[in-house]
C-alpha cells in the first residue's frame, strides 16, 4: 500500500483521456472551515465518474463547486481553477446562468416544480427564450425518452409532476436537466431517496445517458459506484486521495483508507 500525506497535493494523471472538465488546486471554505483542501481531478467525456468517501469529507461541496452552486451559500469562498473547455469557471467574468445550461445538476431529493410534467421541462427553456410550441414538444419528448420516462407519462403530460412516484420524479428531474442540452450532468446521490426498483431504473438511465453526456455522481452506495461508474475518486477529509478506473479502486486500491472504506470498515 502506498503512503499518503493529507497535506500533499495529489495529482492523478491517466493517459489518453478526452478530458471535458478538470479542477486545479481547488479549495472551498465555509467561513474558516476549509472543506476542500486543494483537489486536482480530471473528468473524462462520456464517462461516469463516482465520488465516494465517508460522510463530511467534502464530496457534495466539491460537486457543487463544479457549476458554482456554492455561490448560493453565504460565507463560501473558492480558490483554484475549474477548467471547462479552456474557460476557468471560477472567474468573475463567467455568466453563471449560461454556464449552468452546459453543466446541469440533479439533487438528492427529487424536486420537481409544482407544475405539470410538460411545464417542468419547458419552464427553463421558455425563460431562455424558446417559444416555438413544436420545438418545445420535441424537446419534451426527447428528454423524457432519454430519461426513460416517456412511455409512462406520454398520456399524462399535463398532469401534475407531484403525482409521479419518487423514482419517476427523479427521472423527470434528469429529463429537466437534459432538456437544456448540457455537456455535463452533476448528480448528488440521485437515488438515495428511492426504493431499490426505482434506483435500478435511474442507474440504467444514467448508463444510457453517458453516450451523450459526461456524468459526475456522488454516491454513498458502493455497489452503485461499482455498477455504473467508469472512474472513482475516493475523498477523505477534504482531499481526493485516490482516483482511478473503478475496477482498480474497488479491487486493488493503492491506499489503506480507500481499502477500508470500500470494504466497509469505516464511513
Ligand atoms: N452549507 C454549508 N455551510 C457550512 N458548512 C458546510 C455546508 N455544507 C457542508 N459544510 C461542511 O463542509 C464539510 C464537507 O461537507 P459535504 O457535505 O461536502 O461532505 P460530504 O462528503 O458530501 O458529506 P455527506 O456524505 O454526509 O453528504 C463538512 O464539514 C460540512 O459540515
Amino acid at each position: 500500500m502506498e503512503e499518503y500525506n493529507l497535506q500533499d497535493r495529489h495529482i492523478f494523471k491517466m493517459e489518453d483521456r478526452d478530458v471535458i472538465l478538470h479542477t486545479q488546486d481547488l479549495h472551498v471554505w465555509y467561513g474558516n472551515n476549509e472543506a476542500i483542501k486543494g483537489i486536482d481531478l480530471e473528468f473524462e467525456k462520456n464517462k461516469i465518474t463516482a465520488l465516494i468517501g465517508p460522510s463530511g469529507c467534502g464530496k457534495s461541496t466539491y460537486l457543487r463547486s463544479l457549476n458554482r452552486m456554492n455561490d448560493e451559500i453565504a460565507g463560501t469562498s473558492v480558490s483554484g481553477k475549474i477548467m471547462y473547455k479552456d474557460v476557468d469557471l471560477n472567474s468573475k467574468e463567467v455568466d453563471v446562468y449560461e454556464m449552468r445550461k452546459r453543466i446541469g445538476m440533479v439533487f438528492q431529493q427529487p424536486n420537481p416544480f409544482s407544475k405539470s410534467i410538460y411545464e417542468n421541462i419547458t419552464f427553463a427553456l421558455e425563460r431562455h427564450g424558446e417559444k416555438d410550441k413544436q420545438k418545445l414538444d420535441e424537446i419534451v419528448e426527447t428528454s423524457l425518452k432519454q430519461a426513460a420516462l416517456w412511455d409512462q407519462v406520454k398520456d399524462s403530460l399535463h398532469k401534475s409532476a407531484l403525482a409521479l412516484s419518487g423514482g419517476q420524479q427523479q427521472r423527470l428531474c434528469i429529463a429537466r436537466a437534459i432538456a437544456m442540452k448540457p455537456d455535463i450532468l452533476l448528480l448528488d446521490e440521485p437515488a438515495s431517496a428511492l426504493d431499490p426498483n426505482s434506483t435500478g431504473t435511474v442507474e440504467e438511465t444514467l448508463i444510457q445517458l453517458k453516450e451523450k453526456y459526461s456524468i459526475v455522481i456522488v454516491t454513498h452506495n458502493m455497489q452503485q459506484a461499482a455498477r455504473i461508474s467508469d472512474y472513482t475518486a475516493f475523498f477523505y477529509l477534504g482531499n481526493a486521495l485516490e482516483y482511478d478506473v473503478t475496477r482498480k479502486v474497488f479491487t486493488r486500491p493503492k491506499i489503506k483508507a480507500t481499502e477500508d472504506y470500500v470494504s466497509g470498515h469505516f464511513g
